[in-house]
């Protein structure tokens, strides 16, 4: 005789095959969600490209382009990752932006913005972002690490931006596995790609990725940032403005194997 037990159990077996199904469904969506995995599998430099309509350095830069369609050319062009700029006031963006762009692409969402709070990585994640922005300079050591732990916590990747010596060593402090340098000074807009250069070593020495940030328009800048030990670049007003985005993000995508370095 069959006893209960083992008619329940012969159920629960049934029952795992489906759950193992769908984690492993959950673990492959997550995993295209990644920017480390990305950068991990990559051999050329990966392109972040961002959707940005305008800024406070370069006024309107392409503010009628549609989110989504940008997107999708860009996840057709080979992006790693999509930044979507949220920020209404000096970068006339939005989390609906963000929302259509996740409608669209199936590769990872950084959540661009200036995080100073935890409500904001709530909406962030709500919005369909698998990656914040936190800018070393614009928090203190201990809202850094608490925003960043928060972050992880909710199953997100960050991105710490730095710019000079001071915002790397608090940024080690945390130690962040992607690391983006910002070539642009954000109190003087001044750009320049030798802040690349100057800052790579010691992030790639301490063993995170690095992204190389802002002002990179040509195969040659992309070039120069990758010989310094990028492994990514964060292209805005170049792909805003491309009237051949085929070529453009092309362009970017020079050989790099710095993802074996790990
Ligand atoms: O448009 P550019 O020069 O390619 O730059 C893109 C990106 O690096 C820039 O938008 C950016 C880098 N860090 C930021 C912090 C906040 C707002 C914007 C940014």
């Amino acid at each position: 005789m069959e006893t209960i037990l083992e008619r329940i159990l012969f159920e629960k077996r049934k029952e795992i095959k489906g759950l193992k199904e769908l984690k492993r469904k959950e673990m492959q969506k997550e995993m295209t969600y990644s920017l480390i995995q990305q950068l991990e599998q990559a051999n050329t430099l990966s392109v972040i490209a961002e959707f940005k309509r305008a800024s406070p350095s370069k006024g309107d830069i392409n503010i009628h382009l549609n989110p989504a369609e940008q997107a999708k050319h860009y996840s057709e062009n080979g992006a790693a990752a999509i930044s979507v700029l949220t920020d209404a006031t000096f970068f006339k963006g939005s989390f609906h932006d963000l929302r259509l762009v996740r409608e669209s692409v199936d590769i990872p969402i950084l959540c661009k913005d200036f995080i100073i709070d935890q409500v904001q990585i709530d909406l962030a994640k709500e919005n369909g972002a698998n990656i914040i922005l936190l800018i070393a300079a614009a928090l203190t050591p201990s809202e850094l690490s608490e925003l960043y732990g928060y972050a992880i916590q909710q199953n997100l990747e960050v991105l710490m931006e730095v710019h000079d010596e001071a915002d790397l060593e608090k940024a080690f402090k945390v130690g962040p596995k992607i690391i983006g340098i910002n070539n642009r000074n954000l109190r003087t807009f001044e750009v320049d790609l030798a802040v690349t250069e100057r800052l790579a070593p010691s992030i790639s020495s301490f063993g995170s990725y690095v992204i190389s940030e802002s002002g990179i328009f040509t195969n040659t800048d992309a070039k120069r940032v990758s010989d310094a030990g990028a492994s990514g670049v964060l292209v805005g007003e170049a792909l805003m403005r491309s009237g051949d985005l085929a070529t453009s993000m092309n362009d970017l995508m020079v050989p790099n194997l710095k993802g074996a370095k790990q």
